[in-house]
């Protein structure tokens, strides 16, 4: 046993080494092959860089703690993954769900939180920016997050590239992107040692094609908030803001119905906005006075004069800001079969399928 316990020591020191040296490597360091991964490492953050945690995303508790499970414990600690044949780390995940839930906080905090490098590629532009190579775009993905590994490749609006045939004439370049796609995608999955992985993100799940799906086991949703919840995210937001003693958060919560998180950081916005308009139009009115007085111009006011957020400042914005995605939306009854269907503790799901796909 005191083999075990030293074998166990070394382990831990070679991970923990291995992580601290990988996420110090600079990313000026990185070597590029070719243009794409040029243009693709420019818009990658390293870990230290990132700046969003778990702690600064408010409520979903149950999607955070899944992600540490499959994603997070596997890529600070691959060790335990190496032992037998039946745990495989999760390579993808698909966060789906309404526009500003959280989707791509959740993914940078996922990178932050396992020391990775952050590879935010919208696939919406690369069809547009790439005309033509968006094969060799989404190939080179996959090279540059191997060179920089441990990354989080995080692919935003998914269903752009990788959405359903909408007729039988898929356009070529269309198809080739595919094809590059699944065959690194699988090339992925086969490396059990490469310390990437795979979020994908999407509004619209139910756009997407049955063979992505397939190759996404874990489907996460990120949902709009309920009340107590948007009290949660109430207070992470305001957390650096001077709130008068008549703000009931609560209260927010309650007439904020149907907001997503980013629809509260809106009203949040447009509250705090009030103050300084009070206090730009004090100042105004106090400088109106001296000169009818014929008094020399009072100085101008500081940041110390602004007053703490009142309730009729979120009553006003709440007049201003409303919720983006209506609950009884289209998109919302989609998004809420879909899940029943696909989606991960979904309904329909059976716990046989669950269990299968686990871990990929
Ligand atoms: N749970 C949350 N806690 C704190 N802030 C949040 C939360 N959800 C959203 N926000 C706020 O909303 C902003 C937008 O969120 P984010 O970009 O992560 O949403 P998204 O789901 O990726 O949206 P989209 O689908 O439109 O890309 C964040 O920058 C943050 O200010």
């Amino acid at each position: 046993s005191n083999r075990k316990s030293l074998k166990h020591g070394l382990e831990r020191i070679q991970s923990e080494s291995m992580a601290s040296s990988s996420s110090k490597k600079a990313l000026k360091d990185v070597v590029t092959e070719n243009e794409f991964e040029r243009s693709l490492l420019s818009n990658v953050i390293a870990p230290h860089e990132i700046g969003v945690t778990f702690d600064d995303i408010g409520a979903l508790e149950c999607v955070k703690d899944t992600l540490k499970e499959l994603i997070i414990t596997p890529l600070k600690r691959p060790e335990l993954f190496s032992k037998g044949q039946l745990l495989k780390p999760a390579k993808g995940i698909l966060l789906f769900g309404p526009p500003g839930t959280g989707k791509t906080m959740l993914a940078k905090a996922v990178a932050t939180e396992s020391g990775a490098s952050f590879m935010n590629v919208s696939m919406s532009s690369i069809a547009s920016k790439w005309f033509g190579e968006g094969e060799k775009y989404v190939k080179a993905i996959f090279s540059l997050a191997s060179k920089l590994s441990p990354a989080v490749i995080f692919l935003d609006e998914v269903d752009s590239m990788l959405g359903k045939r909408q007729n039988r004439e898929e356009p070529e370049t269309t198809r080739r992107m595919k094809n590059e796609f699944m065959v690194n995608w699988e090339g992925l999955l086969t490396k059990d040692d490469e310390r990437v992985v795979v979020l994908a993100a999407t509004n619209r799940p139910y756009d997407l094609d049955e063979a992505v799906i397939r190759r996404l086991p874990r489907r996460l949703m990120v949902n709009l908030p309920n009340a107590p919840n948007r009290e949660r995210i109430l207070k992470l937001i305001l957390s650096k803001e001077a709130l008068a003693e008549d703000v009931s958060l609560e209260s927010v919560a309650s007439m904020t119905d149907g907001y997503s998180g980013s629809d509260l950081k809106n009203l949040c916005v447009t509250a705090a906005g009030r103050p300084i308009h009070d206090l730009l139009e004090r100042e105004q009115k106090e400088k109106s006075l001296a000169i009818i007085e014929g008094r020399p111009e009072p100085a101008l006011l500081t940041a110390d004069d602004i007053r703490p957020l009142r309730m009729d400042d979120f009553k006003s914005a709440h007049d201003q800001v409303c919720a983006s995605v209506p609950l009884d939306s289209e998109n919302m009854r989609e998004l809420i079969q879909w899940h029943d269907q696909y989606g991960d503790g979904g309904s329909r799901r059976k716990s046989k399928e669950q269990a299968s796909s686990y871990y990929m």
